[in-house]
């Protein structure tokens, strides 16, 4: 193996540059090539390839986004769009690719090794919903800062003895919400995992008020609700309240990654790189119980579900709720 490529696609999300990182170096180690492809796979069809060193990756390591910028690119579904992607890889002379992304991107990784190109995922999404690992890279910072914003939102909040509805975004999944909403002790968390009764929430809300609580936090993820709807439906049941509602919205997808998503994202980096060289393809790669783990796209992806850890859930309701 001579030459690799690498890129990132879907939601940028921090520690996705420590991994690229991983891949060169780990290349160079042993002596093999590392080419990036800038914009996702919009740029693996336009042939958008610049070779990587060390100068390059050094400094984007610490910082948030994505040095190879991202994109959607829904196109690359389609079989004829993905053998001209194939053709550029072949014209370039790549024998291997990493993709950086989400379960999106690892359909593309997988319609790739099928064409003959072999591909590996690694998964880098703040939302934490690829099956079978229990850990994306990204996710660590996302929860991190907003966790700070819920933070500073609670200083205010109880100044004016107010309740708060905080929106952390997931789309369909509901970890943000599940670790901000516990490590901020919030009155509820509220996720599309989990049914919930409006009247149980203002219940629990109005109990801490009774035992003293200065202020109600309650964390929504983005799949369940919009901010201002959730709070409209809230606020009918609660008008002794005064409630105000916020979107952490992209400000969550930003920022320099924390330790654990530059180390995993350094783990599975230089893994990926490993894995191609042992001619393995189609699989993506994560973590279990603290360890690198390899998942086939096929059989995991389609067939299996991401894990919400429910013990969290059901700890932070105990905890609120008399
Ligand atoms: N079924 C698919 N087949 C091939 N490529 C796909 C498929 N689904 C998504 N992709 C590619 O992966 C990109 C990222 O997917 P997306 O779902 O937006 O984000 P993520 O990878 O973070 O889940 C898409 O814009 C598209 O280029
Ligand atoms: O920035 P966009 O394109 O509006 O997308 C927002 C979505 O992307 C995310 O931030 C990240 O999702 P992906 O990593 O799967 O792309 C979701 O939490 C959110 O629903
Ligand atoms: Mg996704």
């Amino acid at each position: 193996m001579k030459r690799i490529a690498v890129l990132t696609s879907g939601g940028d999300a921090p520690g996705m540059n420590a991994a690229v990182r991983a891949v060169v170096e780990q290349g160079a180690h042993h002596g093999i090539e590392v080419y990036g492809v800038y914009y996702g796979y919009k740029g693996l069809v336009e042939g958008d390839f610049r070779k990587l060193e060390s100068k390059d990756t050094q400094h984007a390591l610490k910082l948030g986004g994505t040095m190879l910028y991202s994109a959607r690119f829904p196109e690359f579904a389609q079989a004829d769009i993905q053998k001209q992607a194939f053709d550029q890889l072949k014209k370039a002379d790549i024998d291997a690719l990493v993709v950086i992304g989400g379960d999106g991107s690892f359909q593309g990784a997988l319609a790739l090794t099928k064409l003959g190109f072999p591909a590996i995922g690694i998964p880098g999404t703040i939302d934490n919903d690829i099956p079978g690992t229990e850990y994306t890279i990204g996710f660590d910072t996302a929860v991190s800062s907003a966790l700070e914003a819920i933070d500073r939102i609670s200083d205010t909040a109880a100044s004016h003895n107010r309740t708060f509805v905080i929106e952390v975004m997931g789309r369909h999944a509901g970890d943000i919400a599940v670790w901000a909403g516990v490590a901020a002790g919030a009155d509820a968390i509220v996720i599309p995992e989990n049914a919930y009764e409006m009247e149980d929430i203002v219940h629990r809300v109005r109990q801490g008020r009774e035992r003293g609580k200065d202020y109600s936090l309650i964390v929504l993820a983005e799949g369940v609700s919009n901010v201002d709807d959730f709070v409209e439906k809230y606020q009918a049941l609660a008008a002794e309240q005064e409630v105000r509602g916020v979107s952490l919205s992209h400000i969550q997808r930003g920022g320099m990654p924390t330790s654990r998503d530059r180390v995993y994202a350094t783990l599975m980096g230089a893994r990926a790189v490993d894995c191609l060289r042992e001619g393995k393809a189609g699989i993506y790669l994560g973590i279990q119980g603290e360890q690198l783990a390899e998942f086939d796209i096929i059989d995991t992806l389609s067939k299996a579900k991401h894990k919400l850890r429910q013990d969290l859930f059901i700890l932070n309701r105990d905890l609120t709720q008399r």
